[in-house]
């Protein structure tokens, strides 16, 4: 077997493997703006080109491997052979077999799922530990032989101290999360995760997978993240190009539907009734409720004479045309065609023959007889009438669908003067997005992941599932998590909502951020919680739980801070909103630098962070402070990577109480 020796002269001949890819990359680019036989292919290679060798020379410098297969006479294709494994290809000399093998090719797999019971035909898996990009040293475990053993570089690789953005987490995929990472890309997953058991993990690195199996029909289509806010998109966002992987789109669903600025926010009443699904039906009726039925003739110029078109036939074509389901703006220009149609059916009969611009003409003569029986629409014109309220006399599309209450809290208690003044919310975007999509259908994705999942209305899964009609979904969620007032109590049910009835659902329950410690008092609030959800089993011992009543909240939090940078690692300071404020503003007075490793923040915004050292201000006020308070702060509690102190004045809250 390979020495340390050995391996540290393998590091060597990565590194000239890597030179020699970005050489090569590089005259390539010159090479490739010769070879190509027309204009468009130059440019596409000489893009593909210059984006490899960008990447080559921008990669970051890291360890080029982190484990190796030694594969023994047992295995049908590999026996024999020996592959190191990395986070990216790393071509061999001469052309001869590649010296790193990407993490996500198929003879990897085994990296992550052989185990003692089930060899897989590897007779040795290695794992290498690093101190930056020094190797340091290697674990092996002899499967053929029946050796399996606790990690000493997994277990440190879980308890690392958290500095800076969320890694990747290739070199310690566990065999459940491989599972999901791998799946087809025509499959849905909608992964169940107490909190810290890798849902993101989980789907940032299916993204990378994904791109790489189906990296020609992905990159047409295109991949999507999906965050619950800017902190933890910004948390999030060095994982996929630390894998390689730039081009994912990586936001928030605001800021996807953002088409107009949000400068409203709605009551709950008036926010939980627009994203309601059936909002849907409401906005369709208001759309198609534009449409008028053909009353007169059409009758179009054509130099002295007017071709026309009957009421009878008009209203066949417009109605027809309903019946097909087109998207609203398709419709208006069929009905446009049907008409013109019929108009050249005429000329024809009369010995007319049509061309092109004669056609064209027509078409523009319709115009105005269209304008008024199928008028164009933007949706926030539509969305303006909606929402103004109904006109006297004039049918209102939430009649027989929303109560007299939920039509009240949808009005606007003071309406703009048009739909150009009006103000818009975080809500309206949704239901702007459904019109939009009623009228020309969005552009989707060939693969979309969903985080924080549970938190979508269902006007929301609408929009997602538009995204991804003929794509698929990573669901990722923890329905224990739920903050909003729609949140979902079912998986099967969002999954609907989603488009992808038949999404498979998969609880993970391990949990690898949270020590057990602090787990534990998390599973009795997780108790008290009306869903129906695995509790979490912590992978980590370690961790350090405090539970400490003081008499004054400012000081407490001050004194548990300062304590707190005893250790290494970032520090989280998690209070009730309302309290953001006056605790940020103490520890400024007290000196302590609120920007580096500390961070105070508000409940509301906790959600995916991590910290090594968290501290909870008042869980009580926490909890007050929302109707699914008791959810808010399990988030609240689940951020610790190594230490919680829960620092309170008054009781706790009763679901808690024992813990005192
Ligand atoms: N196999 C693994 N090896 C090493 N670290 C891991 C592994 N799986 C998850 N982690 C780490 O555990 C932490 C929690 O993971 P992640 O944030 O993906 O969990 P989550 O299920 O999305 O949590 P939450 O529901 O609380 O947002 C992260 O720091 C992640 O890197």
């Amino acid at each position: 077997m390979a020495t340390l020796d050995d391996e540290r002269e393998y590091v060597e001949r990565c590194k000239a493997g890597l030179r020699r890819m970005l050489d090569g990359a590089r005259n390539n680019v010159i090479v490739g703006e010769t070879v190509a036989g027309d204009r468009y292919s130059a440019e596409r290679l000489g893009r593909h080109l210059k984006s490899l060798a960008k990447e080559l020379s921008e990669e970051p410098e890291g360890p080029p491997f982190f484990g190796r297969l030694d594969f023994g006479p047992g295995s049908a294709e590999h026996a024999g052979r020996a592959y190191h494994i990395g986070r990216r290809h790393i071509t061999g000399e001469h052309g001869g077999p590649p010296v790193v093998i990407d993490w996500r090719a198929p003879v990897s797999r085994a990296f992550y799922r052989a185990s003692a019971r089930d060899p897989q035909g590897v007779d040795v898996r290695r794992r290498f530990g690093w101190s930056g990009t020094t190797l340091t040293g290697f674990e092996d475990e002899r499967l053929s032989r029946g050796e399996e053993g606790e990690s000493k570089i997994l277990a440190a690789e879980i308890e690392r101290p958290r500095v800076g953005p969320m890694r990747d987490i290739v070199a310690t995929i566990q065999p459940e999360q491989d599972d999901l990472v791998r799946a087809g890309l025509d499959t849905t997953i909608c992964v169940q995760g107490a909190p810290g058991t890798g849902k993101t993990a989980v789907g940032l690195h299916r993204a990378a997978y994904l791109l790489y199996a189906h990296r020609q029909r992905l990159e047409r289509a295109g991949v999507l993240v999906l965050g619950p806010n800017r902190a933890f998109l910004g948390y999030i966002s060095a994982v996929l190009p630390a894998l390689g992987e730039v081009d994912v789109e990586q936001t928030t669903l605001e800021r996807l539907l953002a088409t107009v600025p949000v400068t409203a926010t709605d009551d709950e009443a008036t926010a939980v009734v627009k994203h309601d699904a059936r909002m849907a039906r409401v906005l369709h009726k208001a759309l198609y409720g534009r449409i008028a039925k053909p009353a007169e003739p059409v009758a179009v110029p054509d130099g002295s004479y007017r071709w026309r078109v009957y009421e009878d036939e008009l209203r066949r074509v417009v109605d027809d045309t309903r019946r097909e389901s087109l998207p609203y703006g398709v419709g208006r220009e069929r009905v446009r065609a049907r008409v013109v149609e019929a108009i050249r059916r005429q000329a024809e009969a009369r010995g007319q023959t049509a061309n092109a611009a004669w056609l064209r003409k027509i078409g523009r003569g319709v115009t105005p007889w269209l304008d008024q029986v199928w008028p164009s629409a933007k949706p926030e014109e539509v969305l303006y009438e909606l929402l103004r309220g109904p006109s006297p006399g004039a049918p209102d599309p939430a009649a027989g669908l929303l109560t007299d209450a939920e039509r009240a809290a949808l009005t606007w208690r003071r309406p703009p003067r048009s739909a150009k003044s009006a103000k818009w919310s975080a809500a309206d975007l949704v239901l702007l997005d459904e019109l939009a999509a009623m009228i020309e259908r969005p552009r989707g994705y060939g693969h979309v992941i969903v985080d924080e999942a549970q938190d979508l209305s269902p006007m929301e899964c609408r929009a997602v599932a538009r995204r991804s009609e003929h794509g698929s979904l990573t669901v990722l969620g923890d329905l224990a998590q739920g903050t909003t007032p729609w949140a979902a109590t079912s998986w099967p049910e969002r999954l609907e909502l989603l488009g992808k009835p038949d999404g498979r659902v998969i609880a993970l329950t391990t949990g690898f951020r949270v020590p057990a410690a602090v787990v534990e008092l998390a599973n009795t609030l997780l108790a008290a919680l009306p869903v129906d959800v695995p509790a979490t089993r912590s992978y980590r011992s370690d961790g350090r739980l405090r539970v400490l009543r003081v008499p004054g909240l400012e000081k407490g939090v001050v004194e548990a801070v300062r304590e707190a940078f005893a250790f290494e690692g970032s520090i989280g300071v998690i209070t009730a909103d309302a309290d953001t404020e006056a605790i940020t503003a103490a520890l400024w007075n007290e000196g302590l630098d609120v920007n580096g490793c500390l961070s105070v923040l508000p409940a509301s915004l906790c959600k995916g962070l991590e910290y090594d050292h968290v501290i909870v201000a008042e869980p009580a006020a926490i909890v007050e402070a929302e109707r699914r308070g008791l959810n808010r702060l399990y988030v609240a509690l689940t951020r610790a990577v190594s230490r919680l102190d829960v620092i309170h004045t008054r009781p706790l809250p009763p679901q808690l109480a024992h813990a005192s």
